[in-house]
Parts: structure tokens; C-alpha cells; sequence
């Protein structure tokens, strides 16, 4: 198979890519590098440096012929778009609205979209399945339901099938060892742990210490990258055999406080990590934990790398190989 991987070039893409290219598939890639890096693009694939804003770049791109569009590219820090909601809804939903567009118009039916926990705001029941009302406490959830809610249109007046995958917290790095997907400018709790750990920061700042959780942190389900990179090539397996469009959470089910994030941090790395406990974050949910037997029965996709200790161990070992290496750039 030919699948395009959007926003290929970041986080979790590269992760991806690599799952894609284990197993044989010809991957491409269509990043416009503004969060993403170069040195993420795996050797073997093909690499485009371009816009999803820009519709021309996206015709000369599906000109390429593809299989399948796995869509990754979008602006993902929840507290941001709180701020800036504009640059949200223009580079997730008109990118996102644009891209569909181009698949439409160059016949690429099979469409796999980066969703987010995000789309469901503050739990009514936990843990969160898919039937869960939606109705996110930050702007940027907001783009993802939008773009979801798109792509069923699409689907019922055009026939595009799709699968959305509600990723939760993504983290942790490649099991294997290689060091991939590295970050411009990392953004997320365990990524800022880890530099503080290492020293590139005085202190971790701890948003909100009076949540309704055990210990007053904010609770999340942290799921292992390579768990959700597999997930990926199931989704686009099963819209080859099924041809019908699949929405599914993507979780460990268990969840963990900021605190708990922290001490097992400093346990791992041996390291002092020093706290500053501060206001909350406008947009945060207190606790978001997810159910994932959506994605078993239909993907037969079940989390095996994404227990806390694995993906504390898997992301210190490349900060101290990037210590060695200094290849984060900051
Ligand atoms: N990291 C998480 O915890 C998490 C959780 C749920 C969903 N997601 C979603 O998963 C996807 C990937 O996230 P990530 O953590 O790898 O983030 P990332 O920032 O590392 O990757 C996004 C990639 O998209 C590219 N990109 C952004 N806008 C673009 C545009 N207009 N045109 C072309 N390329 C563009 C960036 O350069 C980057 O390489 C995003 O859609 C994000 O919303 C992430
Ligand atoms: O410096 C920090 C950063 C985060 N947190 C806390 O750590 C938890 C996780 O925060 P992140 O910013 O790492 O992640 P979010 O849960 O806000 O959002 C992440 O996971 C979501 C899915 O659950 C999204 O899809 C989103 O793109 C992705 O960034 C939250 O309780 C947050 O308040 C801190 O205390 N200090």
C-alpha cells in the first residue's frame, strides 16, 4: 500500500511511519516541518515539505497516487488554543477541511484522523467510552469534534470512510530503541518533566493541585506511542476489508495524576525535579480515563507498551541519549 501520513514529520507521525514501513507499506510524507523536524523523516519514504493551507501543494502531492491519508497535522496544546483560538481553527479545521477536499477531488476514499480525548470535555461517567456526550472544555477539542463531525458528512453525501482515533495522552518513545520523532519544543507534562529532569529547566510548574483526584493533580490516561502507532495500520486494514467508518478511543485505561507523573519521574531518572504548584489551566478536565474495548473488538487493538514505567523508562533514555547527542533542539 501507498499511505500518505500528514503532519508525518512529528511526534507521533514519525512513530507511525515507522509502523507502516515494518511492515512493507510505501509511505509519504506531507509536512510543512512547523512543529515537525526533517531528521524525523524516516530513510525509504517519500518527503514532501508543504502546507495543508495550500491547496496546490495538495494537488501536486495526491497527483502521487495513495491508498490511504493518515491526517496528523494540526496544533495540539489544549492550554494554547484557549489563547489563540483563531490559529486552531484555521490550521486544524480549514487543513482539515482542505485535505478532505483534496481526497474527494483525487479519489483517495480511506481517510485515518489524529482525534482526541479532547472531544469529550469533563467525564459525566468514567471511564469514557465513544457514546460518552461530547462537549470539550477547550477550544481545541473543539476542532477535533468539528473535524469528526465533517468527516461523517463526508462520508454519508460522498463516501469517504474513515476512522477516527481518539488518541489519549500520547507518550512514551519508540521501544526498539530508535530515537525518533524528537520535538522542536516540547509542550506536554512528561516532556517537561523529563527537562527539568535534565536540567534544561528550574522547575516543572504543576497547573492545579485542588482537583477533585486523589492527590488534587489533573488525572490522565498516558498511552504508549508505539501502542498507538499499530493502531494506525489496523485502522487502515480494517477500512480495506470493511470499507465502513470506525470512531474509537485509544487508551491504557488506567489513569495517573501530575503527582504520581512526578514521583515515578524522579525515581526513574534519579533525579530531583523540582515542583512549583500553580493555578490551574483553563480548559483542563480533572481526570480523563478511557475505555478502549471499541478498539479491541473492532481493531483488535490492545495498549502492550503503555504501563507508566515503560513509558517513563523509553522517554528518559532518549533525553539522556539526547544529552549525549543534543539532538533536541530547544
Ligand atoms: N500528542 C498527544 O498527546 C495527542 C493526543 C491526541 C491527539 N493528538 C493529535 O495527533 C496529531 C499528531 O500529534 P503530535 O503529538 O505528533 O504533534 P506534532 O506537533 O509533533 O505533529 C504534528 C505535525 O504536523 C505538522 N503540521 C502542523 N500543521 C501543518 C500544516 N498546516 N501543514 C502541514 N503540516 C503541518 C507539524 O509540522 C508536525 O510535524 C495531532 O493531530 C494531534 O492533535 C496528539
Ligand atoms: O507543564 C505542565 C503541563 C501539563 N500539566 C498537566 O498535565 C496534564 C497533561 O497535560 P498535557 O498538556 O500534557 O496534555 P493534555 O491532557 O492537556 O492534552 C494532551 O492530550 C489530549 C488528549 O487527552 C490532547 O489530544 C492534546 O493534544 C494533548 O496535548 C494536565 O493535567 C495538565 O494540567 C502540568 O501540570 N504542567
Amino acid at each position: 500500500m501507498r499511505v500518505l501520513l500528514v503532519g508525518g514529520a512529528g511526534y507521533i507521525g514519525t512513530h507511525v511511519a515507522l509502523a507502516f514501513q515494518d511492515r512493507g507499506d510505501t509511505v509519504g510524507i506531507l509536512d510543512n516541518l512547523s512543529t515537525g523536524l526533517k531528521s524525523n523523516v524516516l530513510d525509504g519514504s517519500e518527503f514532501y515539505e508543504g502546507d495543508i493551507m495550500d491547496t496546490q501543494c495538495l494537488d501536486r502531492v495526491f497527483a502521487k497516487g495513495w491508498d490511504a491519508v493518515v491526517h496528523l497535522a494540526a496544533f495540539k496544546a489544549a492550554g494554547e488554543s484557549m489563547l489563540k483560538p483563531e490559529i486552531y481553527a484555521t490550521n486544524n479545521i480549514t487543513g482539515s477541511l482542505n485535505l478532505i477536499n483534496a481526497c474527494l477531488k483525487h479519489n483517495v476514499m480511506r481517510f485515518i484522523l489524529s482525534s482526541s480525548a479532547a472531544v469529550y470535555g469533563e467525564p459525566v461517567y468514567l471511564p469514557l467510552d465513544e457514546a460518552h456526550p461530547k462537549h470539550p472544555t477547550n477550544y481545541y477539542g473543539y476542532t477535533k469534534l468539528a473535524i469528526e463531525q465533517n468527516l461523517e458528512w463526508f462520508d454519508r453525501l460522498k463516501g469517504l470512510k474513515f476512522v477516527a482515533l481518539r488518541y489519549f495522552n500520547a507518550a512514551g518513545y519508540d521501544v526498539s530503541g530508535k530515537m525518533l520523532g524528537l520535538e522542536k519544543k516540547p509542550a506536554n507534562l512528561i516532556p517537561l518533566v523529563m527537562e527539568t529532569a535534565i536540567g534544561k529547566r528550574p522547575n516543572l510548574l504543576v497547573f492545579g493541585n485542588d482537583y477533585p483526584t486523589s492527590d488534587g493533580t489533573g488525572v490522565r490516561d498516558y498511552v504508549h506511542v508505539t501502542d498507538l502507532a499499530d493502531a494506525h495500520v489496523s485502522a487502515t486494514d480494517y477500512l480495506v476489508a470493511k470499507n465502513t467508518s470506525l470512531t474509537v478511543n485509544l487508551g491504557s485505561g488506567s489513569g495517573v495524576s501530575v503527582q504520581e507523573i512526578i514521583d515515578k519521574s524522579r525515581e526513574i531518572t534519579g533525579r530531583d525535579i523540582p515542583a512549583q504548584y500553580v493555578d490551574r489551566r483553563p480548559g483542563d478536565p480533572a481526570k480523563l480515563v478511557a475505555s478502549s474495548s471499541l478498539a479491541e473488538k473492532e481493531l483488535g487493538w490492545k495498549a502492550r507498551y503503555s504501563d507508566i514505567e515503560t513509558i517513563l523508562r523509553t522517554t528518559w533514555e532518549v533525553y539522556l541519549a539526547d544529552r549525549k547527542k543534543s539532538v533536541i533542539t530547544s
